[in-house]
């Protein structure tokens, strides 16, 4: 509704004067609009206090508010002028932006970081994320200490099925991990950077190497369901349309404005999942390929995987992505893994349709050979660590 035009323009004043300390995790704004008067009361709490009241005139879809009374503790507040767009008559809106904590800010992951490494002693240098009915991989974790994602401040919470939501601190063959299990998608209705925001704890932690999985469609027609698919690149159709979780201030102390992604996915890493899965003979189902994401929930149309697949992917899913981004841009080195659970429906005369359900059970069946990759990966990542 057009009295949106006021919060968001709040939001972008003090983003550009505090692009570090600035966000909404407790701005609260009551608009009541009562033509042709309009009046706006605000009230921000994040680094400063500050009390505003606004006046204005307003014709039918025209209103130019001034603040006429601003106070504020303990620092500088600027009021400025904002133009709003307001329907005729009566209207009310109550702008509680805590609900959506738009930005991940340094302080905010850092909060989180300390709050985890006051109640563990476990110091991970490497961290995994489950991907779709694939949380058993957490349960490798010995001396394990697990916090639900609803008792972490500033966490997201679960919401698909297949991720238990915890995050969990263990050994995982002598060496200190952290695992998420169950991730976050865009589809869950999360802002993109609250998607990636454990990224950024990870980093926090002390963590120098991720490893994600995920579930995904294979698109290349030469794999099967419970293929494994080291990704060795990947193709993001969000970020074609300007949703990338690195878009707005950035913040130095997480990494550079424009990070290389052609050194996305660590090379020495996939030669090692190579070696490893050859040892442990899974030649056979290993593979390496194109990750391609959509924002889902909607499975893709064939169109679309036809599409997908002569742009070059050989996977498709709903994350990952995201996570890769934020962790490299973040200076941690990445492997990822995706377990093809179904073969995307490519052809007209299929009866074939994807399901979530289907997506579990193969998880469920290949949960065994990806525990038995990751871990053993993780043992010779021991000794690989050092320039992350
Ligand atoms: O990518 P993960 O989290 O494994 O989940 C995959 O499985 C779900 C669809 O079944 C989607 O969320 C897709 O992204
Ligand atoms: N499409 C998108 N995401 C998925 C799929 C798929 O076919 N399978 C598992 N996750």
């Amino acid at each position: 509704m057009a009295q949106m035009v006021m919060p968001i323009s709040l939001f972008s004043y003090y983003e550009a004067v505090f692009p570090h300390i600035s966000h909404l995790s407790s701005l609260c704004q009551l608009h009541v609009y009562f033509f042709p008067v309009s009046l706006s009361l605000s009230l921000s709490l994040s680094l400063s206090l500050s009390l505003s009241l606004s006046l204005s005139l307003s014709l039918p879809c025209l209103s130019l508010s001034l603040p006429c009374l601003s106070l504020s503790l303990p620092c500088l507040s600027l009021s400025l002028p904002c133009l709003s767009l307001s329907l005729p008559c009566l209207s009310l809106s109550l702008h509680c932006l805590s609900l959506l904590s738009l930005r991940c800010s340094f302080e905010e992951c850092s909060a989180t970081a300390e709050w985890l490494l006051s109640r563990t002693e476990i110091r991970p240098l490497v961290g995994i994320v489950c991907g779709s009915g694939l949380g058993g991989l957490a349960e490798m974790l010995k001396d394990q200490m697990a916090f639900k994602y609803s008792d972490i401040p500033n966490f997201p919470q679960s919401t698909v099925h297949g991720h238990a939501g915890r995050l969990v601190f263990g050994m995982l063959k002598g060496k200190a991990c952290v695992c998420m299990q169950g991730r976050f998608h865009l589809y869950e209705g999360y802002p993109i950077h609250k998607v990636t925001m454990p990224m950024r704890i990870f980093k926090l932690l002390g963590v120098e190497t991720v490893i994600l999985t995920n579930a995904a469609g294979g698109l290349n027609q030469d794999y099967k369901v419970g293929d494994i698919m080291i990704i060795k690149d990947h193709i993001n159709m969000p970020g074609f349309a300007g949703n990338n979780p690195l878009a707005g201030p950035n913040d130095e102390r997480f990494g550079v404005r424009f990070p290389s992604m052609s050194d996305a996915y660590d090379r020495e890493l996939l030669q090692l999942a190579q070696g490893v899965g050859a040892e442990l003979g899974f030649g056979d189902f290993l593979r390496e390929g194109v990750y391609c994401v959509l924002g889902g929930p909607s499975f893709e149309t064939i169109a679309e995987c036809r599409m997908m697949n002569r742009l070059g992917a050989d996977a498709v899913g709903m994350s990952t992505v995201h996570e890769v981004i934020v962790a490299r841009h973040c200076g941690m080195r990445v492997f990822a893994l995706s377990l093809i659970t179904n073969q995307a429906v490519m052809d007209y005369d299929s009866q074939e349709k994807a399901n979530h359900e289907e997506v579990l059970e193969t998880g469920q069946l290949r949960a065994k050979q990806l525990e038995r990759l990751v871990s053993n990966m993780v043992t010779h990542i021991e000794h690989n660590n050092n320039d992350a």
